[in-house]
């Protein structure tokens, strides 16, 4: 059985969107989320799954969610940023369906300070409810990491009432994610904090449990966004299996994934410790800064290689009077962006499992 016998194409929520992570949990995959901030990038990101027969997932940074918008726009009380994520989110909509395969389409990192942001997206998944019976989005994450533990669930809680309805699943965040999100530079926080325990893991499972299953956690096990020198921190995803173990045992149940792991910084890790990490029951795996930096290379690799005929209107190698239009017309050189970024979706469909699924 195939994934697309199991969900349609398109963007898939609610029962779908369970469907769907049941089913890459069973067959051992996890589904790569790659952060967009344009309609290039979502294209990129749409056409290397359609080619590698992958579900996707496409998803908004509150950052790039403004982006979307257009970096002119006022983000006052989060306004650029609602605004480009719902129109992100209208976008993906709009063409999913055309590439024939399941797309789950999420929000990402959004701490206490910019819950007007998840506010308003919230209020256009509300009003997209009303008109189709479900959400705009499939799911969103709040991140409260930086609050005390007990804080972070009564707020993911909350709001998990309000997106029960509608089946819009929630991705939380405990302990700490290093690095840098969202201008948030998190370089020197106390190493245990980088590292959740199985007791807090629990505690957000039991709470979650009971109000809907339409829920997955972003637990930290030495992850860190961006791409450094190797240094202290060290990824330790088999420590997933430890969390996975305890709450089967408060459970009770046969079932030895009982929770929905997900993974942040997927840049610069290692084949090896994916693979662990898929084994351990993480089932979607979130990639930017490399991903970003295929499509810088992209687009290098081509001025580099074109860099007669990029200096002037006329004149290239070609001859003085020779028209270099078909160089610098964008649809050229931001192709060739999108093609070093498709590179690199394509490897995280392979890492992951995920490509050939459908
Ligand atoms: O976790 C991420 C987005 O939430 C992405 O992290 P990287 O930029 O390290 O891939
Ligand atoms: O949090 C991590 C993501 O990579 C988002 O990054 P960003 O805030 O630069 O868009
Ligand atoms: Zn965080
Ligand atoms: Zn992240």
């Amino acid at each position: 059985m195939s994934i697309l016998s199991v969900v349609p194409a398109g963007v898939v929520t609610g029962d779908n969107l369970r469907k769907l992570l049941n089913y890459a949990k069973e067959h051992k995959f996890a589904i790569p989320s790659f952060n967009c901030t344009s309609t290039s990038t979502v294209n990129a990101a749409l056409e290397a799954a359609r080619d590698a027969k992958s579900p996707v997932m496409i998803q908004f940074s509150n950052g790039g969610g403004a982006y979307f918008a257009g970096k002119g726009l006022d983000n006052k009380d989060q306004t650029a940023s609602i605004i480009g994520s719902v129109a992100g989110a209208q976008y993906v909509r709009a063409v999913a369906k055309a590439y024939g395969i399941p797309v789950i389409l999420h929000s990402d990192h959004c701490a206490k300070k910019l819950l007007p942001w998840f506010d308003g997206m919230l209020a256009a998944d509300e009003a997209y409810f009303k008109l189709h019976g479900e959400p705009l989005f499939s799911s969103h994450m709040l991140d409260l990491s930086e609050e005390p533990k007990e804080e972070n669930i009564e707020i993911c809680v909350k709001y998990l009432k309000r997106m029960a309805p509608m089946k819009l699943l929630l991705e939380m965040e405990i302990g700490i994610t290093g690095g840098e999100e969202d201008g948030v530079n998190n370089e020197d926080v106390d190493n245990a904090a980088l590292y959740t325990q199985p007791e807090d893991i629990w505690d957000i499972y039991r709470e979650f449990s009971k109000i809907t299953d339409l829920f997955t956690i972003a637990a930290a096990f030495g992850n860190v966004h961006g791409v450094y020198k190797p240094g202290n921190v060290k990824l330790h995803p088999e420590l997933l299996g430890k969390h996975q173990e305890f709450v089967k045992g408060k459970l009770g149940t046969a079932d030895s994934k009982p929770v929905f792991f997900v993974f942040h910084g997927g840049s610069g890790s290692t084949a090896e410790e994916i693979k662990t990490a898929v084994e351990f029951g993480v089932i979607k795996m979130n990639i930017d800064t490399d991903t970003q930096f295929a499509y810088w290379m992209g687009l290098r690799d081509f001025y580099e290689s074109k860099k007669a005929y990029l200096q002037s209107q006329i004149g290239n190698p070609e001859g003085a009077d020779k028209p270099n239009k078909k160089y610098y017309d964008p649809r050229v050189f931001i192709r060739e962006a999108e093609k070093g970024m498709i590179k690199r979706v394509h490897q995280a469909f392979k890492e992951l499992g995920s490509a050939n699924t459908l």
